[in-house]
């Protein structure tokens, strides 16, 4: 499905992944976060190999899906990524404006609040290459002004991003890769 894709991302960078549905961006984002076995071809991370355990704690990865588990607050779900990330519960939170809600289960959650919850998880890995696959879906204009604040600050700290999406994004000064698989990949 991917063929002939090549990116580089300095310390800093973010990388809009474009193209039509189906042209193979969220499985562009899968195999960089070691989810997704590629056939050929090889992904480094200052000089790790892709796909082992060590190359593991440099991505942060957030898909279409949020992933937290319907019957712990959102405290519990996070609990497990500031484990292995080492960042505190209450300021991904606060930075999420998550914390009255912290321990609600997550069921009760809109779709808007689950997602800020994923993205709460994303800083929590505390990852310097941050995956986001739609990161702004079901986001009101005030959440998705947070979420470009705080990618902001990741870039600032030397962070990059590589993220998919349909709609605008605030990510100022990045660069886009569009997946065209047909005609191939083109950088503009
Ligand atoms: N495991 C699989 N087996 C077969 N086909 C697959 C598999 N995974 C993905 N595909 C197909 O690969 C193509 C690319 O899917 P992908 O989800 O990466 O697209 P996308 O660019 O993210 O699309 P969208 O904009 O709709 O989110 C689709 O046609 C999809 O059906």
């Amino acid at each position: 499905m991917l063929d002939q894709v090549s990116l580089a991302l300095d310390r800093g960078e973010a990388l809009l992944l474009t193209g039509p549905n189906g042209a193979g961006k969220s499985t562009l984002l899968r195999v960089l976060a070691g989810l997704c076995p590629f056939q050929g071809g090889s992904f480094t991370f200052e000089g790790r190999k892709g796909g082992t355990p060590e190359q593991a704690l440099d991505i942060a990865y957030l898909g279409h899906l949020d992933a937290l588990k319907p019957g712990l607050t959102l405290r519990e779900n996070l609990a497990l990524e500031a484990g292995i990330g080492g960042g505190t519960c209450d300021d991904a939170l606060e930075a999420l404006d998550l914390l009255a809600l912290a321990d609600l289960p997550t069921r009760l959650l809109s779709a808007g609040q689950k997602r800020r919850g994923a993205f709460a998880r994303v800083m929590l890995r505390q990852a310097p290459l941050w995956l986001l696959d739609e990161p702004s879906l079901g986001l009101d204009d005030n959440a998705i002004a947070t979420l470009g604040t705080l990618m902001a600050a990741h870039r600032a700290a030397g962070g990059m991003i590589i993220a998919t999406t349909h709609v605008v994004l605030p990510l100022p000064e990045s660069r886009r890769f569009v997946l065209t698989p047909q005609e191939g990949s083109t950088w503009i």
